[in-house]
């Protein structure tokens, strides 16, 4: 795992000693937009997601494009779930497909495609355009936004993941899941200082036992429906048992100690399309094998039994 530092590509993980043991996460550099007001316009068969089956992120951009009716007009590349010395790689694996627009190795050839000298952190998701052969968005908050309007026309599904009338309170609600919750995993996981991973796990349960409280009340986390406020939460919840629980030392429980979200979580799952964008194998090998300085003996744990989610 590592970086482009002006194009080269460098082996360095985050360093924490510079943030006194605290994992920052930086900001996507990829912001665009598709629509009329855009370079990038909106048309069937144009764009490409670059996507790991393992990765939260990633993953809400697959829900959406699936209960978009995208699948045959945005097409997608699966990386290999190991991100080792090289980063994201193309290499062969089940479940995974190569990059099947150019046939690279790496996925940090991807982004030297956009420039040549970029520097930049190597991430997925990443929206691509094959007219212009660049970066779109590489930010799965945006990119699940552009999916849920943009392509409506062109599908002619209006199913609304982000309505007017909710958006301040999906809003607030992203807001709090998002540092506590989504991000809040990785706060915990990669602490190198005890306190800092205590605040973090802290925050992380006070914010799940918020989730539970309002889920003991209604069934999804704003208004009667789903919304992208459930697409963003179910990403993690779904690796929670099964990675952050182990790996990331987010031990205080498991989600199927609490009744209402387990439930939940399972709801969304068995929605159709969205158990097909979850896969297990991938999610356990990248975390358990990849961060070899949290589990250096890269064994891979066989649990849980997720016979229960069917
Ligand atoms: N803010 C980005 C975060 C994406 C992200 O961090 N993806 C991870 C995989 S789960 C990644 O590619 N990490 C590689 C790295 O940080 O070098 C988003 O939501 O799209």
């Amino acid at each position: 795992m590592g970086l482009l530092i002006d194009g080269k590509w460098h082996d360095k993980w985050y360093d924490t000693d510079k943030s006194g043991g605290r994992f920052e996460r930086q900001d996507s550099l990829f912001r665009n937009t598709i629509g009329e007001n855009s370079e990038f316009k909106a048309e069937s068969g144009r764009y490409h997601l670059y996507v790991s089956l393992a990765c939260p992120w990633a993953h809400r951009t697959l829900i959406m494009r699936e209960l978009k009716s995208l699948n045959s007009h945005i097409g997608v590349s699966v990386v290999n779930p190991e991100m080792l010395d090289k980063g994201w790689s193309f290499l062969p694996h089940k479940g995974s497909t190569g990059d099947t627009l150019y046939g690279h190795q790496f996925m940090y050839e991807i982004y030297l495609r956009q420039q040549a000298d970029i520097t930049t952190r190597v991430t997925v998701p990443v929206l691509w355009d094959k007219k212009t052969e660049k970066i779109v968005n590489n930010e799965s908050a945006e990119i699940i936004r552009i999916l849920n309007t943009s392509f409506n026309d062109i599908t002619g599904n209006h199913t609304d993941y982000y309505p007017e009338t909710l958006q301040s309170e999906i809003d607030e609600v992203n807001q709090w899941v998002y540092n506590d919750i989504n991000n809040g995993v990785y706060k915990s996981g990669f602490a190198t200082e005890q306190q800092v991973y205590e605040e973090a796990v802290n925050a992380l349960f006070a914010a799940l036992d918020k989730v539970e409280a309002r889920l003991e009340k209604q069934p999804f986390l704003v208004g009667g429906t789903l919304t992208e406020a459930d697409i963003r939460l179910f990403t993690t919840l779904v690796r929670f048992d099964a990675v952050y629980h182990g790996h990331f030392k987010c031990n205080r429980k498991q989600i199927s100690d609490y009744p209402a979200m387990f439930n939940y979580m399972k709801r969304i799952y068995r929605m159709p399309g969205v158990a097909d964008t979850t896969n297990m194998e991938h999610i356990k090998r990248h975390y358990y094998y990849s961060h070899t300085m949290i589990n250096p003996t890269q064994v891979v744990p066989v649990g849980p039994d997720l016979s229960l989610w069917k």
